[in-house]
C-alpha cells in the first residue's frame, strides 16, 4: 500500500497534479484484476487512516477525500491561509483613509477622469459597460491581497501603475513628519522567469510616461522588475535568504505572470513577506499553468465564474480585466482566442475553414508572406515547407541587414534586426515528435546551409538567433531569453548580442553563452510573456499525451500574436485540443471556496 501511494503521489506530480482523489485509484484496479490483494475501494480511507502513514508527521495526507505527499499539502494550506487572510484584510497601510473601504477615492477618481475615452466614460453612464480597470484599482486599495487578471493587451500594467500611483499619492499626502515615523515606503516589483521580468520592466517604462505620474509619485514607482528568485535571494535549489524567519523589508509586491508561479515557490514567496505587505497578483487566468504542480491563479480567480451583476460594484479582492485595448477583440485574433477560451468548437471551426488556404501551393506561398489576419494551413510534409521556406527568408533578410553593421552604427543596427527577429515566430507544441521544435529548427538549418547562407557543421554561424534555456544571473541573462549571433564589428569575431529591457545591449562571446539552442521555433511554453507580430503555430503531427495538448495551449499560443496568426494542423486534432480543458487536480479551490 505504501509503495502504491507513493508511486502514485509521484505520479500525479510529474501530471502537474498535487494530489489525487483516493476513489480514482485506477491502479489498483488493475492490480487487483492481476489478482494482487489489496483492500477493497471502500475500505481503503478507514485501513489507510489507521496505518502509521498519514497524520502529522506522517509522509500522506488524506483531506477531502484528497491524497497528497504531507509536504505539498502542507504548501497548499500555507498558500491558502495567506489568500484567505489577505482578501478578508484591509491593507495593512494605516494611512489609507477610511472611505477606501466603501469603494471611494478622489485620487482615483482623479485617475480616471484624465485618461478614459469619453466612450469609456458614456459607457460607465450608461452602465453598458464597468470600467474594470476602475474597479481592479479599488479593489486592490482595499484588500491586502488581490489579484488582477485579464488577456492582452487588457491594460494589467496600465491598472497596476495606477494602483500604485493613488498608493504613493496617500502615503505623500502624509506630513513629513509622519512619514519619516512611517519609514520608507517600499514598492517592489516581481515576475517568475528573468524574460517576464524584462517585459514588466519594459512595459513599466512606457506605461509611466504614457501616464504623465509625477516625479515625486514616480520616484516611489520601481519600473524594473527582479525574478522571483532574485527578490528572495536564492541560494541554491528551494533555498532562499529571504524566507519565514527573515522577511522582506518591502511594503507592497506586484507579481506579474502569477500563472507561471507553481505552488512550491509561491509558498516560499508567500513565507517571505512580512504581515504589513500587500502583495498583488498579476495574470491571465487562461493562459498555461506552471510547468511544476499546481494551477494557482486559475484557483484563486475560480469566484469570477459565479460573479453576478449585482456583485460587480461591490469591493472584491480578484477583479478580471476584460476589454482588450490592444487587438480588437471581434478582430479575427481576438474571436479565434475566445472560441478556443470558452471551448466553442463550432466557432473554432468555422474560422479555420473560413481562413483555410486552399492547395494551391503558389498561393499559399503568397498568403504566407503577407496575407489575411488569420490562416489556417491543412497538414502534409509539403506544406511543413512551405513554412521553412516562408522562415528560411525571414532569416534571409536578417542575414542581410547584418553586414551592415559597423562600430558606428552597431547599437541600432542590432536593436533593428532584433525588432525584424520579432516580425515572425514560430512555436510549435512540443520540443520532439513529427514537427517539433527540434525537427523545425533542423529543416531550417538544412534549408539554410542548401541555400550557402550557413555552413551545416557550423554550431554557432552569422544570423543564429538562439534562445537561452538557463537562468545566468551573473551575465543579466536569463531562461527564455533570446539573442543573435552576429560578427562583432571591433573584432569581427563572432559573438552574440541581446538587448535588455532597458534597451541596453549585451555582447557576449561564444565561449561565455550559457546553455542556449537555435531558435527558428519554441514550444509555446517557451514563448509565455513575449509577442510576435506573426506567430505561426504548428500542432503536432501525431498524437500525443491529450494533459499536452489542451485549450490553454492554444489559447497561449494565439494570444502570443500581435497582427497575425498561422495555424498548421489537422483540424480533428486541432478541434480535440480545444475541446480538452486540463483539469489539475489540486485542493486549492475547496481550501480557498469551498468549491
Ligand atoms: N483604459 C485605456 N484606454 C486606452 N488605452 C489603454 C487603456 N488601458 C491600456 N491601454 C493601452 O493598451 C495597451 C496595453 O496596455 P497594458 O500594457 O497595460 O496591457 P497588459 O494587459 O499589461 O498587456 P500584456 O498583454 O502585455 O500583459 C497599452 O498601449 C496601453 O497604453
Amino acid at each position: 500500500m505504501i509503495v502504491l501511494l507513493a508511486l502514485r503521489c509521484s505520479y500525479e506530480l510529474n501530471q502537474q497534479n498535487t494530489c489525487f482523489l483516493l476513489t480514482q485509484l485506477t491502479w489498483v484496479d488493475w492490480l487487483m484484476h492481476h489478482n494482487v490483494l489489496l483492500p477493497e475501494h471502500y475500505e481503503w480511507a478507514e485501513r489507510l487512516q489507521a496505518t502509521d502513514l498519514f497524520g502529522e508527521d506522517a509522509p500522506f495526507v488524506l483531506d477531502n477525500g484528497l491524497v497528497y505527499f504531507s509536504r505539498y499539502h502542507n504548501m497548499e494550506l500555507a498558500v491558502a491561509e495567506f489568500v484567505i487572510a489577505g482578501q478578508t484584510r484591509k491593507p495593512a497601510h494605516h494611512w489609507l483613509p477610511a472611505e477606501l473601504l466603501d469603494g471611494q477615492s478622489e485620487i482615483v477618481d482623479g485617475l480616471f477622469q484624465s485618461t478614459s475615452s469619453e466612450a469609456d466614460k458614456l459607457d460607465e453612464q450608461l452602465n453598458t459597460e464597468i470600467d474594470w480597470q476602475y474597479r481592479a484599482v479599488l479593489n486592490s486599495l482595499s484588500h491586502q491581497f488581490s489579484v488582477i487578471t485579464g488577456g492582452p493587451g487588457t491594460g494589467k500594467t496600465t491598472t497596476v501603475i495606477k494602483l500604485l500611483s493613488s498608493l504613493v499619492q496617500y502615503y505623500l499626502e502624509q506630513p513629513t513628519l509622519i512619514q519619516k515615523q512611517i519609514g520608507q515606503f517600499t514598492i517592489k516589483l516581481a515576475a517568475p522567469t528573468g524574460k517576464a521580468a524584462l517585459r514588466l520592466t519594459e512595459s513599466m517604462l512606457s506605461g509611466i510616461d504614457k501616464l504623465n505620474i509625477s516625479d515625486d509619485i514616480r520616484a516611489y514607482i520601481p519600473t524594473e522588475a527582479s525574478t522571483i528568485h532574485r527578490l528572495l535571494k536564492s541560494r541554491g535549489r528551494n533555498d532562499f535568504y529571504y524566507n519565514s524567519n527573515n522577511k522582506l523589508p518591502i511594503d507592497v509586491l506586484v507579481l506579474d505572470e502569477a500563472s507561471m508561479v507553481d505552488l512550491s515557490l509561491m509558498s516560499k514567496l508567500m513565507s517571505a513577506l512580512p504581515s504589513r505587505c500587500q502583495l498583488v497578483l498579476i495574470g491571465d487566468k487562461e493562459q498555461l499553468a506552471s510547468v511544476e504542480a499546481g494551477n494557482l491563479l486559475a484557483e484563486i480567480c475560480a469566484p469570477l465564474q459565479s460573479l453576478g451583476i449585482e456583485r460587480q460594484n461591490a469591493l472584491q479582492p480578484v477583479t478580471e480585466l476584460k476589454k482588450s485595448y490592444r487587438f480588437d477583440s471581434n478582430g479575427e485574433i481576438g474571436l479565434l482566442a475566445k472560441a478556443v477560451n470558452k471551448g466553442v468548437g463550432k466557432a473554432v471551426e468555422h474560422l479555420l475553414i473560413e481562413n483555410c488556404l486552399g492547395t494551391d501551393d503558389a498561393n499559399r506561398q503568397r498568403y504566407l508572406e503577407s496575407g489575411s489576419v488569420l490562416t489556417w494551413l491543412d497538414p502534409n510534409s509539403h506544406s511543413i515547407k512551405l513554412i521553412v521556406e516562408r522562415v528560411v527568408r525571414h532569416q534571409v533578410a536578417i542575414l542581410d541587414s547584418i553586414s551592415e553593421i559597423t562600430e558606428s552604427n552597431e547599437l541600432n543596427v542590432v536593436k533593428a534586426l532584433f525588432k525584424k527577429l520579432y516580425e515572425l515566430q514560430v512555436l510549435s507544441c512540443v520540443r520532439q515528435s513529427i514537427y517539433g521544435v527540434e525537427e523545425f529548427n533542423k529543416l531550417v538549418k538544412e534549408r539554410l546551409s542548401q541555400l550557402g547562407r550557413v555552413a551545416w557543421q557550423d554550431e554557432h554561424y552569422a544570423g543564429r538567433p538562439i534562445l537561452v534555456t538557463e537562468n545566468a544571473y551573473h551575465l543579466g541573462l536569463y531562461n527564455g531569453d533570446i539573442g543573435i549571433q552576429i560578427p562583432d564589428p571591433v573584432s569581427d569575431q563572432l559573438v552574440t548580442y541581446f538587448i535588455d529591457g532597458k534597451g541596453d545591449m549585451i555582447k557576449l562571446f561564444n565561449q561565455r553563452l550559457p546553455t542556449h539552442e537555435s531558435v527558428y521555433a519554441m514550444t509555446v511554453h517557451k514563448s509565455q510573456g513575449s509577442e510576435f507580430d506573426h506567430t505561426i503555430l504548428i500542432m503536432p503531427g501525431d498524437d500525443v499525451g491529450v494533459k499536452l495538448l489542451g485549450r490553454e495551449l492554444i489559447y497561449t499560443a494565439i494570444t502570443r500574436a500581435k497582427t497575425r496568426f498561422t495555424i498548421f494542423g489537422d483540424k480533428d486534432r486541432t478541434l480535440r485540443a480545444v475541446n480538452n480543458h486540463t483539469v489539475r487536480q489540486s485542493g486549492l479551490s475547496k481550501l480557498l471556496y469551498g468549491l
